[in-house]
């Protein structure tokens, strides 16, 4: 077993999702999150457990080597402040969901922190089990854990009712960009 997680485990399982129960179909929430899956944080052996292939799911991920994959995990781990939560189905060996937290510390607030959601992606053959749900509420939970002050997060249209049902509102801001890579 791979020890190598990019942030403390234990952190995840101490998490109290109790206030959350009746938002899951019944027997399943973050603890539970189905037969033979588990909700961990990302490890370095997740290169050969299709993470990465997971991630192309939500987006153009190109060609990532071994090394490149070690040299930014290692960075991530380094800084403290990314928290990529995966679900892997232990019966293949396989990531089927993934998302992050990234945690901003910033001087307003109090020299406060903010956690930004990142990356939300299930594995298409897994759909529809509440596992998007699972991984959205651990990083709200996870947020409140770190004392962020809020969490917020960008998504098209056609997301907004997924994560409106775990507490997400437009708040009349804009979201804008400019993009140097098509
Ligand atoms: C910040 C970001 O990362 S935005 C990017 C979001 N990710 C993507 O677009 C990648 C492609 N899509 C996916 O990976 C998945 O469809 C996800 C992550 C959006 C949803 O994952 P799933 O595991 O299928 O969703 P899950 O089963 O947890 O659904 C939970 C609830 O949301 C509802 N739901 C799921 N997707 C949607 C949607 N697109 N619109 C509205 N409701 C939805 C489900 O019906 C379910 O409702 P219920 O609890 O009342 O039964």
């Amino acid at each position: 077993m791979d020890h190598n997680f990019l942030f403390d485990p234990s952190i995840l399982a101490d998490l109290d999702y109790s206030s959350w129960k009746s938002s899951f179909r019944p027997g399943v929430s973050p603890h539970t999150p189905g037969q033979g899956f588990k909700v961990r944080p990302l490890c370095a052996s997740d290169y050969d457990k299709g993470f990465l292939q997971v991630l192309a799911q939500l987006t153009k991920v190109g060609t990532v080597t071994r090394e490149q994959f070690m040299a930014r995990f290692n960075a991530m781990k380094d800084d403290k402040s990314y928290y990529v939560c995966v679900i892997e189905d232990l019966n293949k060996r396989e990531v089927i969901g993934a998302a992050t937290l990234v945690i901003e510390q910033k001087f307003i607030h109090s020299a406060g922190m903010r956690a930004r959601v990142e990356d939300v992606v299930v594995d298409d053959t897994y759909r529809g089990k509440q596992l998007g749900k699972i991984l959205t509420v651990v990083l709200i939970m996870l947020s409140k854990h770190l004392g962020c002050y809020k969490i917020s997060l960008e998504c098209t249209d056609q997301k907004l009712p997924f994560y409106q049902q775990v507490g997400f509102k437009q708040d009349g801001t804009n979201y804008m960009v400019q993009r140097w890579e098509t």
